[in-house]
């Protein structure tokens, strides 16, 4: 329950939001992407031309393990994240699980000049953003414990939002368990 995860498509604002709410909260600040890379010591794309998504996958994992033994972290997930379930379990089972969503129309523009996102690099980012949330958007639901809009309202306003939820969700399980 003491951490904070962030899940939800590309784009959306988890490495962003994360990055405030850790700030807000004074608390460790971890992304799992950046994780990787830095354990790596290349980027994303390359990870995926050279062992293709499910190496990537597999490094996921482990890091979101591995992160996760940590207490009282913020951590932006990768958006692709919750497709294994091993992933789900351990977002689930360790804080509080918040998804941001926001229009494919905004993903779009926020990431009109991005080259490190692969899933991306198509013909039809569009088609390809809706396929995803069409898989993934159950997924992310099973695991979220909160949904916010972080296209809709300011970054501000969503950091201020997600803090309440939090400390809200914080007080019902200190009276449940007391
Ligand atoms: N609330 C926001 N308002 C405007 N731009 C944002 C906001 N949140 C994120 N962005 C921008 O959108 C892009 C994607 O954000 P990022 O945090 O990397 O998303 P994610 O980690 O979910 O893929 C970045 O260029 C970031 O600066
Ligand atoms: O949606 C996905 O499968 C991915 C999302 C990316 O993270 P962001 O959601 O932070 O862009 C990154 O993990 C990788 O490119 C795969
Ligand atoms: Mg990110």
């Amino acid at each position: 329950m003491e951490n904070i995860y962030l899940i939800g498509l590309m784009g959306v604002g988890k490495t962003t939001i994360g990055k405030q709410l850790a700030k807000a909260l004074q608390r460790p600040f971890y992304d799992s992407d950046k994780v990787i890379e830095d354990c790596m010591g290349v980027d994303i794309p390359t990870i995926f031309s050279y062992e293709g998504e499910e190496g990537f996958r597999v490094r996921e994992q482990a890091a979101i393990e591995q992160l996760s033994a940590i207490p009282g972290i913020v951590m932006a997930t990768g958006g692709g994240a919750v497709i294994k379930p091993e992933n789900r379990e351990v977002l689930k089972s360790n804080g509080f699980v918040v998804y941001l969503h926001c229009s494919i129309d905004k993903i779009l523009y926020r990431t009109r000049h991005d080259t490190q996102r692969p899933l991306l690099r198509t013909d039809n980012p569009r088609q390809r953003l809706q396929d995803l949330l069409a898989q993934r958007d159950p997924l992310y639901m099973e695991c979220a414990d909160f949904k916010i809009d972080s296209g809709a309202l300011p970054g501000k306003t969503v950091v201020k939002t997600i803090l309440q939820q939090y400390q809200a969700a914080l007080e019902r399980h200190e009276s449940i368990a007391s």
